[in-house]
C-alpha cells in the first residue's frame, strides 16, 4: 500500500467454479472448498512445504465444528504446517478484507507473503437447537451416571424443545432481508426493472465470452465435475428476464428484484497469493498487480440509509487519499449483489445532491465508462458464495491488469450490516 515501506503484490489467484446451492458441492462443506483452493495455489506457485506469514481465510456461514477454518484448511493444503491461519468474516467483503489484513502485514514488514481466501456454502448451514435443549444436553453431558442423565433428559422435557433454529436471512436490526433492503434502494433511486435486467443480461454475456476466450483457464480450477460456474446462462434473454416475478416485494406490484437480477444462493471458494517484491523475486514468481490502498465504510441503515450503499462512502475517501478521480481507472469491479445495488451506487456518485449532502463533496464524483465495468461479468452470472467474492474479484482484476500491461482498477463490495469494502489495484 502507498506510503508504507513495501509494495504489496498480487501474485495470482484461483477459484473453484461457483454453483447453485445443493448442486455439485452439496456434500463438500467449507473445509473441502477451502482446501481445494489453497491446494490449487500451492500447486500453481510451488508452495509445497513453504511457510507463509499468514493465511487469512473466512466463511460467513460457518459451523462451530469448522474450528479455526483457515488453520485447519491450510494444514491439509500442502503449505508448511508452521504457517499460521486466521479465520475472519465481514459478510461479502470477507476475502477482500483478508487481502487488506495480509497486505498491511506485508507492507509494514511483519510478513513477506500470505494468502487471502474465502469460502461459503449455503448447502450446509449450521442449524442449532434452542437454548433450552442446549442447556439440557450440556447438563446431561455433566451428569455422572446413566440414571442421572436420564433424569436430566426427562425432567420438564417438552417436544417443542426439538424445534431447530435456522440461521437468519434477515438483518437482525431491521428484520428485512438483503433483497427487501435493496428493493427500498431501487425505489429511492428510481432504478427501473429494465435497467436491472439489462445489467444482469450483460453480466451473463460477458462471463460467457470470457470463458470462450480462455480468460478463466488458469483462474478457475475444475472441481466435482464442474468446469464453469453453475449460474452462467449464456442463453438468457431480456424477454426471459422480464417474465420473472418479483422475488422480494411480491405483493405491491412495484417489486423489481427477481431471481434473474439478484445473486443466487451459492457455494464456492477463492484464494489469492500476496507477496512483497523481494519474496516473489526470490521464488521466481511475477507480480500481476499491486494492492495500492483500501478503505472500509459503514452507513446508518437502521435510520434510513440504503443498506448496500456504504461503498458510495468508502470510494470517495479512497480517491481523496490517493489523489484520484472516479474516472482515473481502467477497470471497475463492482460486486453485483443485485443489479439494483450496482445501479444505485453509480447513480449516487452521479448525484450532485447526494455527493454534496451525504459525502460532503463540492461536485459529484460523476459517471464511469460502462465499457470498463465488470468487463468479464460479475456475481449475477458467476454466483456469490459470500466470503469468496472478494478473492474472486482480486484474482480477476489482477489478471486483467497484467494482460493490459499497466493500469488501475477499483474494487467495490457492499456487505450485509451496511458496510462497504473497497480497494485499488494498480500495475505501474
Ligand atoms: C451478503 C452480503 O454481505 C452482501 C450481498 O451480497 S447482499 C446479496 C446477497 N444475495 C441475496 O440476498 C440474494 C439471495 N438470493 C435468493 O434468496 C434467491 O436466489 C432468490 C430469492 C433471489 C431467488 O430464489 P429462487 O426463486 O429459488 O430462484 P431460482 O429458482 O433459481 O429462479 C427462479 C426462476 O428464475 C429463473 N431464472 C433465474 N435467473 C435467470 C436468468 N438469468 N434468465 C432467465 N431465467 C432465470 C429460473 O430458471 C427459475 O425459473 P423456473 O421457476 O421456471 O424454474
Amino acid at each position: 500500500m502507498e506510503n508504507t515501506q513495501k509494495r504489496v503484490g498480487v501474485v495470482g489467484g484461483v477459484r473453484v467454479p461457483f454453483c447453485r446451492n445443493n448442486t455439485a458441492y452439496a456434500d463438500v462443506g467449507n473445509f473441502g472448498l477451502s482446501v481445494k483452493v489453497l491446494g490449487a495455489l500451492v500447486e500453481r506457485y510451488g508452495l509445497h512445504g513453504v511457510e507463509l506469514g499468514e493465511v487469512a481465510l473466512g466463511a460467513v456461514i460457518k459451523h462451530a465444528a469448522d474450528w479455526n477454518l483457515a488453520r485447519e484448511a491450510l494444514l491439509s493444503s500442502g503449505l508448511a504446517p508452521t504457517t499460521p491461519g486466521i479465520t475472519t468474516a465481514r459478510a461479502c467483503g470477507t476475502s477482500l478484507d483478508n487481502a487488506i489484513i495480509v497486505a498491511n502485514k506485508i507492507a509494514v514488514g511483519q510478513i513477506e507473503a500470505g494468502i487471502a481466501a474465502g469460502s461459503d456454502t449455503t448447502s450446509d448451514v449450521p442449524i442449532v437447537y434452542g437454548r433450552r435443549l442446549r442447556k439440557r444436553l450440556l447438563a446431561m453431558n455433566r451428569a455422572r451416571t446413566p440414571l442421572d442423565k436420564l433424569k436430566v433428559a426427562l425432567h420438564g422435557f417438552s417436544l417443542r424443545e426439538l424445534k431447530p433454529a435456522f440461521p437468519g436471512v434477515a438483518e437482525p436490526r431491521t428484520n428485512k432481508s438483503m433483497g427487501d433492503h435493496c428493493e427500498l434502494m431501487a425505489k429511492e433511486w428510481h432504478i427501473s426493472r429494465e435497467a436491472q435486467d439489462q445489467l444482469a443480461l450483460e453480466s451473463h454475456r460477458k462471463l460467457a465470452a470470457a470463458y470462450e476466450s480462455g480468460f478463466f483457464d488458469d483462474l478457475v480450477v475444475p472441481f466435482r465435475g464442474l468446469k464453469r460456474d453453475g449460474f452462467l446462462r449464456p442463453d438468457s434473454t431480456l424477454e426471459k428476464l422480464a417474465a420473472l416475478k418479483p422475488a422480494f416485494d411480491k405483493r405491491s406490484g412495484k417489486g423489481t428484484l427477481t431471481a434473474g437480477n439478484s445473486t443466487g444462493l451459492s457455494d464456492g471458494s477463492a484464494a489469492v497469493l500476496l507477496a512483497s517484491d523481494d519474496w516473489a523475486a526470490r521464488r521466481g514468481l511475477t507480480i500481476q498487480a499491486y494492492l495500492r490502498d483500501a478503505e472500509v465504510a459503514a452507513v446508518d441503515f437502521v435510520h434510513g440509509e440504503g443498506l448496500l450503499m456504504a461503498p458510495t462512502v468508502a470510494v470517495p475517501r479512497l480517491l481523496a487519499r490517493n489523489g484520484l478521480s472516479l474516472q482515473d481507472f481502467d477497470y471497475y469491479e463492482i460486486h453485483e449483489a443485485f443489479a439494483a445495488q450496482v445501479l444505485c451506487t453509480l447513480r449516487a456518485w452521479e448525484s450532485a445532491e447526494y455527493c454534496r449532502n451525504r459525502l460532503g463533496l463540492d461536485a459529484p464524483l460523476g459517471s464511469i465508462d460502462p465499457a470498463k465495468l465488470n468487463v468479464h461479468g460479475s456475481s449475477l452470472a458467476v454466483g456469490h458464495p459470500f466470503a469468496a467474492t472478494g478473492a474472486r474479484i482480486i484474482a480477476t482484476l489482477a489478471k486483467l491488469l497484467e494482460q493490459k500491461g499497466s493500469g488501475r482498477g477499483l474494487i467495490s463490495i457492499c456487505t450485509a450490516g451496511g458496510m462497504g469494502v473497497t480497494a485499488i489495484l494498480e500495475r505501474p
